[in-house]
């Protein structure tokens, strides 16, 4: 479902004189459907930049990032939309929202965009906000004056709002307690479980061990020195 062959990234620093940071070489893994892959690596070592380059946010500097058979490291922007649209969902850690729209509806909204019917779109986002503990009466308002946590709830239940065949989580457990979390938990392995291919980053190393299949150390993937 997602699979990585032979990619480097060199971040160019345009405001320090065009200076040229190697960050990775030569990544190569894939990941297949009802997996999950965990990134691990010391701080710095790339896995926020592999995610990015992922999700089409970085530039790969060559190879390919395949998913679900279109090529993100060559994809135009139209593709690269439909592709999360449809195909890849990212829950990252911060929530980024229009102002004003209630949160029942910025759950809802990547249903909406696929075309789903309005009433489904929103019993969907209903159940999720639920099994994620939102008070009811916060679903009509906007989750931006939200607590961290809370904010990070509704961020969760709009990656899992769709079932996308393929997920990037980046720290989903990361500030919630320990029902929160359990929930999420379950989310992760039932998303697994209808076949979806995820990638995470997990600092709460419990978490990891119990629903990643396997960890991928980024370091390895550092520039060799030339
Ligand atoms: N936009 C950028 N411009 C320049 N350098 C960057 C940029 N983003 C990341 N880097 C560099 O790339 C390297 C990898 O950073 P990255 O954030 O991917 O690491 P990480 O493994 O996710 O770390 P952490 O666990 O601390 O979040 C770092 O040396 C960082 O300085």
């Amino acid at each position: 479902m997602i699979r990585i062959e032979n990619l480097s990234k060199t971040f160019t620093l345009h405001n320090q004189g065009g200076a040229a940071i190697a960050v990775m070489q030569g990544a190569e893994f894939s990941v297949a459907p009802g997996e999950c892959v965990a990134l691990t690596g010391n701080s710095g070592a790339g896995k926020s930049t592999l995610m990015r380059m992922i999700y089409g946010n970085y530039l790969a500097a060559s190879g390919a990032i395949l998913v679900g058979g279109v090529d993100v490291a060559r994809a135009e922007p139209r593709e690269i939309l439909a592709l999360r649209r449809r195909t890849l969902g990212y829950v990252s850690q911060f929530l980024r929202v229009v102002p004003r729209v209630p949160t029942v509806e910025v759950v809802a909204e990547p249903l909406l965009a696929l075309g789903e019917d309005r009433a489904t779109a929103l019993e969907r986002a209903r159940a999720l906000l639920t099994r994620l503990r939102i008070p009811e009466t916060l679903w009509g308002l906007s989750p931006t004056t939200f607590s961290g946590g809370e904010q990070q709830r509704v961020n969760i239940a709009r990656g899992f709002a769709h079932d996308y065949p393929a997920l990037l989580l980046d720290e989903p457990t990361a500030s919630l307690d320990a029902a929160n979390r359990e929930t999420v938990l379950d989310l992760i392995a039932e998303a697994k479980a209808r076949g979806a291919a995820i990638i995470g980053i997990f600092h709460d190393v419990e978490a990891r061990d119990r629903v990643a299949d396997r960890a991928i150390d980024v370091s390895r993937f550092a520039p060799k020195a030339a």
